[in-house]
């Protein structure tokens, strides 16, 4: 994805550049993302602090993409407890405990749907490389209603349509997880009424639909979200971290290889682990650490944004290289569009951007389906497909109810 921001950023030390006629680029080691206090949209408040916040969203949009997310009212005891529990999890569950919630392929004999549970160490792959992770994957569950027999019969699923496979261990983590996710939803929600009102999309209409383009067209287009949750475990990479500044051609190995989200909006739990994530700047080859706050979301915008924005606001490219101490926990939360929202340029946004559309548009289904099969299903040394690739792909979908 290119990225064409007028930023500009003033290193915080002097950057390693071109050694041995290699090229070098540079990890800043300390964050400068901005901090948003979104507790003017997840509380009562004034029409100027919500319009304050709306510009200050805005503006990270613009310039990064991404930024800390602070006021959303979940107790940082649950965040830590979010975290501790992943890490029980994948460091205490016997890797046969870890099998019996494995993620199985759709319509197979074991129940799975092709996406939910458990990826062991190597199978997710970014860019055709095997990253140095395991996971488990939540879904929002399909409605019950709208669920059709797999290909193997009864008893088998379609793809995304089995049930959650959750931990066994720690027995909390289950509920715990089912009440963050009840939390998590609501910031979410109050993100991207945020993110409407940055816009300037002009005040909620009356007896509008999910395609009338005013401030409120990402609430009423996420108000089923399709969220995703992963909690990830990130043993460390063999090199250890003893420079701030990185050869790219050094580096082998990734705990996540570079990607962009490709829904709507990430809310992203770590541990303190700092210098794993990595947010590419702007300029398209500086790498800012941007390490955790206490309490604090790290947020970023994903394709979808990008999409309904027609590129006004970017889905920043990140990685995660953890060389530091210890085994690394996180836990993104994604906050996705409805499975059935149409995702297509705002009319506002395109005049804004020059009158030509990036993207014809489809629904978050679709668009999901090509990254499931994309990324899942993909052997290591295959290319990613472009997204302009993704609309080659049939895929036979059925309608969430909802
Ligand atoms: O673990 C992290 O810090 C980020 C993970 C990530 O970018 C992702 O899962 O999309
Ligand atoms: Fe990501």
């Amino acid at each position: 994805m290119s990225t064409t921001s007028d930023l500009s950023f003033e290193p915080t030390q002097p950057l390693d550049c071109n050694i041995d006629g290699e090229e070098h680029y540079p990890v800043l080691p300390i964050s400068s993302l901005p901090i948003i206090d979104i507790s003017a949209f997840t509380s009562p408040s004034t029409p100027q602090a919500r319009q304050e916040t709306a510009a200050a969203i805005n503006r990270a949009c613009i310039d990064y993409g991404f930024f800390y997310l602070t006021g959303h009212g979940i107790p940082t005891t649950t965040l830590d407890t979010i975290i501790s529990q992943a890490r029980q999890f994948f460091l205490e569950s016997p890797l046969s405990e870890k099998i019996q919630i494995k993620r199985r392929d759709a319509g197979g004999p074991h129940g799975g749907d092709g996406a939910r549970g458990y990826q062991g160490m190597g199978e997710n792959i970014t860019l055709g490389r095997r990253d140095v992770q395991e996971a488990v994957d939540l879904y929002r569950e399909w409605d019950h209603e709208a669920k059709t027999v797999g290909k193997g019969g009864p008893g088998t699923h379609q793809v995304l349509q089995g049930p959650n496979l959750w931990p066994l261990h720690p027995k909390e983590l289950k509920p715990t997880y089912e009440s963050y996710i009840s939390q998590v939803k609501h910031v979410g929600e109050a993100l991207v009424r945020a993110m409407g009102q940055a816009l300037e999309l002009g005040p909620p209409l009356p007896n509008a639909t999910a395609s009338t383009e005013d401030s409120e067209v990402f609430v009423r287009n996420t108000d089923h979200s399709f969220w995703v949750m992963r909690m990830i475990g990130y043993p460390k990479l063999a090199k250890p971290l003893t420079q701030t500044s990185t050869s790219e051609s050094d580096i082998t190995e990734f705990s996540c290889g570079e990607h962009t989200d490709y829904g709507c909006v990430t809310l992203l739990l770590t541990d303190p682990t700092p210098g794993a994530l990595q947010v590419l700047l702007k300029d398209s080859k500086t790498w800012l650490a941007a390490d955790p706050i206490p309490g604090a979301f790290v947020v970023n915008i994903g394709d979808m944004i990008e999409r309904w924005t027609n590129g006004l606001w970017k889905s920043t490219r990140h990685r995660v290289i953890h060389r530091g101490e210890g085994y690394r926990v996180s836990v993104p939360f994604f906050y996705e569009p409805n499975f059935n929202a149409m995702v297509r340029p705002l009319g506002k946004c395109v005049e804004r951007t020059g009158g030509e559309r990036i993207h014809q548009g489809n629904t978050y289904g679709e668009h999901l389906m090509g990254k499931v099969f994309n990324n899942f299903y993909k052997e290591e040394g295959e290319e990613e497909e472009e997204e302009e690739e993704e609309e080659e792909h049939v895929y036979i979908l059925p309608e969430q109810g909802v």
